[in-house]
This record gives C-alpha cells, sequence and structure tokens, in this order.
C-alpha cells in the first residue's frame, strides 16, 4: 500500500509526487487526464504507482488515506471531491494544494467535517521547479490531521539555510489559502516595484538590458537578495528565440493574472486593510491592459540622470519591497481578528523564506522581528525595520522626484512612500473629510479632545 497520494499530474503534481517519492515515502499519482498518468508512469517502481480510476488510485493508499488534490481551482475541487467521498473512510485527510479562494476552503472545511474527512487548504508556492525540489506549504485546517501528514509535508518541504523545514500549521479551515493569497499580493506587489525600477533605469539612466541584467545580478548578491530579484537579472539577459534582440524587448507590455492578487484587494476592502501598495500593484495589471498606448514615449536627457542613480534605486527598491511584505503582514493581522485565527507571524515568515516565489533576505529580517514581538502590529515598529525606513526613505522620496520630472509612471513605488508618510502621521487631514461629511449628511464626527460623537448645525434650515 502506498503512504500518500496526489490527484492532478499536470506541472505542481506530478513533480509533488516526485518529491515525495524522492524523499522516501511511496506514492501514487492519479489524473482525470490519462496521458498525465502515461507522463508519471515513466518514473514507475515498488514507490510510484500511476493509478488509472479513481477506485485504483483509493484503495492503492493505506488507511488513515492521505490524498493531495492539485488541480485547476474553482468548480474542478468540487467535482473531485464528489468522485472522492464515497470511496473514502471516516480519518481519511484530504489537501488542496490548489489556489483555492479561502472562503470556499471554509465550505468544503464545513462539507467534508460532516462526512468526518480532515480536510487541510495547503497554499503551495515554487512553481514547477520548488514542486520538485522542495516548495514552500501554506497548510491550514484540522490540527490533528496536519500532524499526521507533517512528516511527508516536513520532508517535500524547502529548507531555509539553517535548515528549517519551510511549512508549517497555519491554523484552521481556509487560513492556509488566505495565507497563500496574501503571498500572491505582496508577490504582485514586489513584482511591480521591480518594474517601476526597471523603467526608471532604462528611460532616466539609459542603461542596456545587458546593463540593468548585471545591476539587478550586482544587487542580488547583497541586502536585495530575493528569487524575484535573481530572475528580473534572468529575464533582462535573455535572447530572442525569433530575432537577435534581448526578448524582454519584444514581450507585450501587458500583465496577465489569475486572480489571487485581486481576492487579496477584495479581502482588504471587506477588512479597511490599508494595502496600497499591493492595491496599486493588482490596478498596474489592469491599466497595462486597458492603456491606448498612443503617447510619445517618455525621454530624458542622459545628462540629467543623477550619479547615485543606480545606488539610490537600491535604496527605494529595499524599502517598497518591505513595505509590500509589511502591508501583507498587516493584512494577516486584521484578518486574524476578523476571522477568530491565530496566526503565528514567524512562522509564516519562516515558511516563505525558502522555496517560494517571494523569498528573500529580507523575510528572515522579518522572521527575527515576529520572534523579538509576535504581536508587533506594524512591521516598521520593529527597530530593525524602524531602522530600515529612515536610511531609505530619503531615496524613494528622490527617486519617486526623478521618475515624476521624467513623467515615469510609479504607482507602487509612489504608494510605499505615501504609506509610510501617513501610517505613523498624527496629522492626517482626514478631519476635513468628517467636517465634510458632517455637513451635507450629518454623519457626525468625533474629537480630539474628548470622548463622544458629534455632530454640528452647520448651517440654519431654510
Ligand atoms: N503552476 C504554478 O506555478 C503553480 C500552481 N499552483 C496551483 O496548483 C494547481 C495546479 O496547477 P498546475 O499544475 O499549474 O495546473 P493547472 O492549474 O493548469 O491544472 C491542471 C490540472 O487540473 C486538472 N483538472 C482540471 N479540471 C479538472 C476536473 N474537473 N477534475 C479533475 N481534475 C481537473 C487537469 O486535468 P486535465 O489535464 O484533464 O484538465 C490537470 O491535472 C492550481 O490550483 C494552481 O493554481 C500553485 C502554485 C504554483
Ligand atoms: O501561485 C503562484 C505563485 O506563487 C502562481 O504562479 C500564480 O498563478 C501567479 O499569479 P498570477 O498568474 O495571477 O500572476
Amino acid at each position: 500500500m502506498q503512504q500518500f497520494g496526489v490527484i492532478g499530474l499536470s506541472v505542481m503534481g506530478k513533480n509533488l509526487a516526485l518529491n515525495v517519492k524522492n524523499h522516501g515515502y511511496s506514492v501514487s499519482g492519479f489524473s482525470i487526464d490519462k496521458p498525465e498518468v502515461d507522463a508519471l508512469a515513466k518514473y514507475e517502481d515498488k514507490d510510484l504507482k500511476p493509478t488509472y480510476t479513481w477506485e485504483e488510485f483509493v484503495n492503492s493508499l493505506e488507511k488513515p488515506r492521505k490524498i493531495l488534490v492539485q488541480i485547476m481551482a474553482g468548480k474542478p475541487v468540487d467535482e473531485t471531491l464528489q468522485k472522492l467521498l464515497p470511496l473514502l473512510d471516516k480519518g481519511d485527510i484530504v489537501i488542496d494544494g490548489g489556489n483555492s479562494n479561502f472562503h470556499d476552503t471554509n465550505r468544503r472545511y464545513k462539507e467534508m467535517e460532516k462526512h468526518g474527512i480532515h480536510f487541510i487548504g495547503m497554499g503551495v508556492s515554487g512553481g514547477e521547479e520548488g514542486a520538485l525540489n522542495g516548495p514552500a506549504l501554506m497548510p491550514g485546517g484540522d490540527e490533528k490531521a496536519y500532524e499526521e501528514v507533517s512528516p511527508i509535508l516536513e520532508a517535500m518541504a524547502a529548507k531555509t539555510p539553517t535548515g528549517q523545514p519551510c511549512v508549517g500549521y497555519i491554523g484552521p479551515a481556509g487560513s492556509g489559502h488566505y495565507v497563500k493569497m496574501v503571498h500572491n499580493g505582496i508577490e504582485y506587489g514586489i513584482m511591480q516595484v521591480i518594474s517601476e525600477v526597471y523603467d526608471v533605469l532604462r528611460t532616466v539612466g539609459h542603461y542596456s538590458n545587458d546593463e540593468m541584467s548585471e545591476i539587478f545580478k550586482n544587487w542580488d548578491k547583497g541586502a536585495l537578495q530575493a528569487y524575484l530579484i535573481e530572475i528580473t537579472a534572468k529575464v533582462l539577459k535573455q535572447k530572442d528565440d525569433l530575432t537577435d534582440d534581448h526578448i524582454i524587448d519584444h514581450i507585450l507590455n501587458e500583465a496577465s493574472y489569475k486572480g489571487t492578487g485581486n481576492w487579496m484587494l477584495e479581502d482588504a476592502i471587506r477588512l479597511g486593510a490599508p494595502i496600497t501598495v499591493i492595491a496599486e500593484a493588482v490596478l498596474a495589471r489592469f491599466m497595462s491592459k486597458a492603456t491606448l498606448r498612443d503617447d510619445p514615449e517618455p525621454t530624458i536627457d542622459p545628462e540629467r540622470a543623477p550619479k547615485d542613480l543606480v545606488d539610490q534605486l537600491a535604496k527605494a527598491l529595499y524599502l517598497a519591497m518591505a513595505v509590500s511584505y509589511g502591508q501583507g503582514f498587516e493584512q494577516l493581522t486584521m484578518a486574524a481578528k476578523a476571522y477568530n485565527w491565530r496566526l503565528h507571524y514567524s512562522t509564516i515568515a519562516q515558511n516563505w523564506e525558502a522555496g517560494c516565489i517571494i523569498r528573500s533576505q529580507m523575510l528572515h529580517d522579518i522572521k527575527f522581528a515576529y520572534n523579538s514581538d509576535k504581536d508587533l502590529p506594524n512591521l516598521f515598529k520593529a527597530p530593525f525595520f524602524d531602522k530600515v525606513k529612515k536610511e531609505n526613505i530619503g531615496a524613494l522620496r528622490e527617486i519617486v522626484k526623478i521618475a515624476a520630472d521624467a513623467g515615469v509612471p510609479t504607482p507602487t513605488l509612489s504608494a510605499a512612500l505615501n504609506y509610510l508618510e501617513s501610517i505613523f502621521n498624527p496629522r492626517l487631514p482626514q478631519n476635513i473629510i468628517q467636517g465634510q461629511r458632517d455637513y451635507f449628511g450629518a454623519h457626525t464626527y468625533q474629537r480630539n479632545d474628548r470622548p463622544g460623537t458629534f455632530h454640528t448645525e452647520w448651517y440654519e434650515e431654510k
């Protein structure tokens, strides 16, 4: 009998199955798509069993069964659970490793519980390569069931530079998928920040693709070390198969999305979470599809580029990345309160430290910040990040000014600056908004010198 089963053998599922086998556990694989099973069958041995029917798959697994469903999110997951239910026994464990919406996971958790099936909603990150060699895993749901599967998950997960597995129990029901959604929102934020830095480098600094590639490569060796910085260097260097140019100059500048970043924004609106960098990153993808592209391209005289542009950009990028992470953790803090979850932020930072798309040196410092104060109200309240803010905000302000002068849009760099200038500011101007609301709609206001709710008779009734 096999110790683990995987349903869905596409890009992720096949590699996750091979990863489990490579760590000494026996595994069965099944897909409704026969060619996917045939592809897995090439690796068949006593520890890896391809199966061709639902019954053959379920009956090949030792009890309690441990099944990872790694398929397209949405209706296919419900269809798969309906197929599985009559074949399973009470106590079996089903893990949904797809990018499912956390509302769906909350619902599925309850439905499966009624049938005595333990359900785990698990965010998985790392793409095709991570799935094979070590992904970051974010499991939420039944804690006892998690303990049963944790040896396998810990074996297959990526390891931090100090050897800790990038997996740890997140919390109940849909909390694991919530954390993956926030991971993807941070991913959108950092990707957009990098794209704006690239835009300033090419437009203001007039750097070539190869020069920019070297700049990102050097950044990746220091405090800015991050997977997304590393791959940006590689993307910029890549030559085109169809022309003699760099491929980057022929990739259409319209950003697509599958929706997890958008979901984060939807829930931020519900919670009132001020995730401005992530929101601007989501909207920048919409903008890239909506823009009419009929203005002349922005240009600036190379002589006007400051001598220290690259150093200033490195500092601005570092701080804006920190804001993207900080806003992700801020939304997690608000969600934990609203949904009654006890989230461990240092565990979450550790889960993201290796294997996943947002892995970076900075996550080590974030883990340390939450280890030192598990109730940190804002990442920039931690001494390390307070210092990061103080040391880099001047450069961020300069870069936003330089870009504005050159006509280069910086929605996320500007949002990061505005966030840092607002979030601790005792003198925000929203007293005017409250006055206006009370004037036109008698909506009332609070005062800053005494408790209570007040209304002013702003004008005489006619
Ligand atoms: N690709 C990536 O980098 C990452 C993906 N993920 C998530 O992992 C999951 C799998 O992703 P990926 O491997 O890229 O593949 P896809 O998201 O393209 O999903 C393909 C798999 O889903 C199966 N499927 C589709 N509809 C059904 C159905 N109704 N019943 C049963 N199976 C069905 C497919 O079978 P068939 O071929 O027959 O359609 C195939 O095995 C997704 O939720 C994705 O969001 C998470 C992290 C990274
Ligand atoms: O989950 C992922 C990485 O963490 C997936 O690659 C995700 O699909 C990327 O999001 P989008 O397609 O919306 O850019």
